[in-house]
C-alpha cells in the first residue's frame, strides 16, 4: 500500500480522501532534518505553508510521486528539482480566493472604523466615542492593483459597496476591466487618486518593492493601504515612515517580507495599521477546499491518473508524457521568453508546430506555450488545465498552426506574440534528445542555449557594437557567458544574444539603447 506523509495542519476531510488509497501519516512537527530521515519512505507529501521543500528533501524522497500544497504559492517548494525528477507538484490554485477576498475587505473595513483598537479599548474598560471615528467607504476610490481571481472579487463586492473602482493590471484587457466595473490606470494615476488601495499581485522582481517610498510619496494623506498578497510587496520600512510623518492614513497587512514577523517598525504604530498573521486563507471554508482539491489530485495520481491543477507536469498518460515531455519544455521556455520580449499585454499568440510536431498529437505543447507565456503574469497560479480559461479571460487570442514542410530540425516550434507594445517571434528546438535551442528571434537566425539571464538587442550589424556593450557590461560588473550575433545581411539589422551569469541591474537597459547603432535591447528571465 502507498504511503503519505502529511507535514502541515490539513483539514480532516483531505486526511479521510487520502485514506481511501494510502496509509496516512500526520506529522506536523518534524524539522528539517527529521523529515529528511523518513521521506525516503513516502510516496506523496502533503503540506501547507510551514513545510519548506528544499531540493536536499526532494533528493531524499526516492519514492516519490507527488507533492500537493494546500493553497495557492509554492514558494515553498523547489519545483525544478521535483520536475527534474518527475515529482508532480499539485496546488489549489482557486480554493481560497474567496476566503482571501473577504480578508482584504474586512481589512478595509476594520481599518476605516479602527474596529481592532475600539474593541480593545471597550475591553480594557474604556468608553472612548471620539478617538474611534471613522471614515465611510461608499462613494470613496479604491484602486484595485491586481485584477486576477482575488482581485476581481474584491472589485465585485467594493461595487456593491457603492465605490467608485480602479484598476491596474498591464496583463488584462480594458474590457475584462470594465466588465468589472473597474476603469484601467497606470499605477501613476492609481496611486495619486485612490481612497484605498488593495494589493492583489504575484510576488516576483518587478513587484517586490513596488510600493516604495517614491509610490507612497504620491498618495493622498487620507489614502489607506492593504496588503492581503505577499510580504515584499510593500516596503515596509517606507510604509512606517509614510504613516508616521502622516503622508497617508493607514495600512492593514496580512503578509510580511519576512514570517512570522518579529522586530519591525509597524508593531510600534498605533491605530493607523492593523496586522493580522497570514490569515487570508484561514477560513474553515477555505481550508476544506482546498484539502478537499489536493488530497484528490494526490489520490489520483497514486491511482495512475492525471492531475488537475499540477504546476510542473501535465496531466497526459504516461506514453504521451513521455513522448512529448522534452518538447513541453521547449514550448514552455519558448512561451516565457517570446511573452517577456513582448512585454505588456499580449493581445494575439501564434503558435506553429513544425515539422513533425505538426501533428494533433502536439496539441499539449499549445498549451504548454501559452502556459510560458502566461508565467509573467500569474506565476504559480497557471497551469496546464487554466492555461486556455486564463488566456479567455485576458483576451489573448492564440492561433494554432501546423507546418509539416519546415524541416531544419527534426520537429520545431515557432512562437510570435502580439501585445500593446510590438510583435516579437521566438523559434526553438531540440538538439540531441531534450537540448534546447533557440534558433531564430524576431527572425533572425541564432543558435543558442537559453540561459537564466539573458540579453538580446536589436541593433545595426557595424564595427564596435560588440565592444561596448561589453564595456557597459563589464562597468555594472555583469559577466558574459556566451554571446551570439545573428543577422541576415552583413552590416544590416541584427539581433545579439548574450547569455549572463548574472542578473541585470537596474538601469542599464537606458545606458544599452544609448549606444549609437542599438536600437533595442531587452533582458529576460527564464
Ligand atoms: N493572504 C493569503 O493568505 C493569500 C491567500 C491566497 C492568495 N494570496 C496571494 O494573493 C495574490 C493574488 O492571488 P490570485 O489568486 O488573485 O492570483 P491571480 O493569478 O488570479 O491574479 C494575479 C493578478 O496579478 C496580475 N499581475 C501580475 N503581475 C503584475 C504586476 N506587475 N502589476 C499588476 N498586476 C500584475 C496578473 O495579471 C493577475 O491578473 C497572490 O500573491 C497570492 O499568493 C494570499
Ligand atoms: O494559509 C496558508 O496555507 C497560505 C495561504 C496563501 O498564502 C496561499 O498561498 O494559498
Amino acid at each position: 500500500m502507498s504511503k503519505i506523509l502529511v507535514s502541515d495542519p490539513i483539514d480532516q476531510a483531505g486526511i479521510d480522501i487520502l485514506s481511501q488509497v494510502a496509509a496516512v501519516d500526520v506529522k506536523t512537527t518534524l524539522k528539517p532534518e527529521e523529515l529528511i530521515e523518513i521521506i525516503g519512505e513516502y510516496d506523496a507529501l502533503m503540506i501547507r505553508s510551514g513545510t519548506r521543500v528544499t531540493q536536499e528533501i526532494i533528493e531524499a524522497g526516492t519514492q516519490l510521486k507527488i507533492i500537493g500544497r494546500a493553497g495557492v504559492g509554492v514558494d515553498n517548494v523547489d519545483v525544478p528539482a521535483a520536475t527534474r525528477k518527475g515529482i508532480v507538484v499539485v496546488n489549489s490554485p482557486e480554493g481560497n480566493t474567496i476566503a482571501a477576498a473577504e480578508h482584504a475587505i474586512a481589512m478595509m473595513l476594520s481599518m476605516s472604523r479602527h474596529i481592532p483598537d475600539a474593541n480593545a479599548s471597550v475591553k480594557r474598560g474604556e468608553w472612548d466615542r471620539k478617538t474611534f471615528v471613522g471614515a465611510e467607504v461608499y462613494k470613496k476610490t479604491l484602486g484595485v492593483v491586481g485584477l486576477g481571481k482575488i482581485g476581481s472579487h474584491v472589485a465585485n463586492v467594493a461595487k456593491a459597496m457603492g465605490m467608485k473602482l480602479l484598476a491596474f493590471d498591464p496583463f488584462i484587457s480594458r474590457e475584462r476591466a470594465e466588465q468589472l466595473g473597474c476603469q484601467l490606470v497606470d499605477l501613476d494615476l492609481l496611486v495619486q487618486q485612490s481612497d484605498y488601495i488593495t494589493l492583489h499581485i504575484p510576488k516576483t522582481p518587478e513587484t517586490t518593492h513596488l510600493i516604495n517610498a517614491e509610490m507612497l510619496a504620491k498618495m493622498k494623506p487620507t489614502t489607506r493601504i492593504i496588503n492581503c498578497a505577499r510580504g515584499g510587496i510593500i516596503d515596509e520600512q517606507a510604509l512606517a515612515v509614510a504613516i508616521q510623518q502622516g503622508q497617508i492614513a493607514g495600512a492593514a497587512l496580512d503578509v510580511y517580507e519576512s514570517e512570522p514577523l518579529k522586530d519591525s517598525p509597524l508593531k510600534s504604530l498605533g491605530k493607523e495599521i492593523i496586522l493580522t498573521p497570514h490569515l487570508g486563507a484561514s477560513t474553515t471554508e477555505a481550508q476544506v477546499n482546498v484539502a478537499i482539491d489536493v488530497a484528490e489530485q494526490i489520490r489520483d495520481v497514486l491511482l495512475g491518473l492525471p492531475a488537475r491543477s499540477a504546476v510542473n507536469i501535465p496531466g497526459l498518460s504516461p506514453d504521451v508524457l513521455q513522448e512529448l515531455k522534452p518538447y513541453m519544455q521547449l514550448a514552455e521556455t519558448l512561451g516565457n521568453l517570446v511573452g517577456q520580449l513582448a512585454g505588456g499585454r499580449v493581445e494575439l499568440f501564434n503558435v506553429r508546430l513544425q515539422g513533425e510536431l505538426a501533428t494533433n498529437k502536439s496539441q499539449p505543447l499549445v498549451i504548454a506555450a501559452l502556459k510560458g507565456l502566461l508565467y509573467q503574469a500569474l506565476r504559480e497560479r497557471v497551469n496546464y488545465v487554466n492555461a486556455n480559461i486564463e488566456a479567455k479571460e485576458r483576451g489573448i487570442r492564440v492561433i494554432e498552426t501546423r507546418d509539416a514542410s519546415v524541416r531544419d530540425y527534426a520537429g520545431s516550434l515557432h512562437l510570435e506574440a502580439t501585445g500593446t507594445l510590438g510583435t516579437h517571434s521566438v523559434t526553438g528546438a531540440l538538439l540531441g534528445e531534450k537540448e534546447i535551442h533557440l534558433t531564430d528571434i524576431d527572425g533572425f537566425p541564432i543558435n543558442v542555449p537559453p540561459n537564466k539571464h539573458m540579453l538580446f538587442t536589436l541593433h545595426r550589424d557595424m564595427p564596435g557594437i560588440i565592444g561596448k556593450l561589453g564595456s557597459i557590461l563589464g562597468s555594472f560588473n555583469v559577466n558574459i557567458a556566451s554571446m551570439q550575433v545573428g543577422r541576415k545581411i552583413v552590416r544590416g539589422d541584427a539581433v545579439m544574444a548574450l547569455s549572463l551569469d548574472d542578473p541585470l541591474p537596474d538601469g542599464i537597459l537606458s545606458e544599452i539603447t544609448k549606444v549609437p547603432g542599438i536600437r533595442d535591447a531587452y533582458t529576460v528571465t527564464l
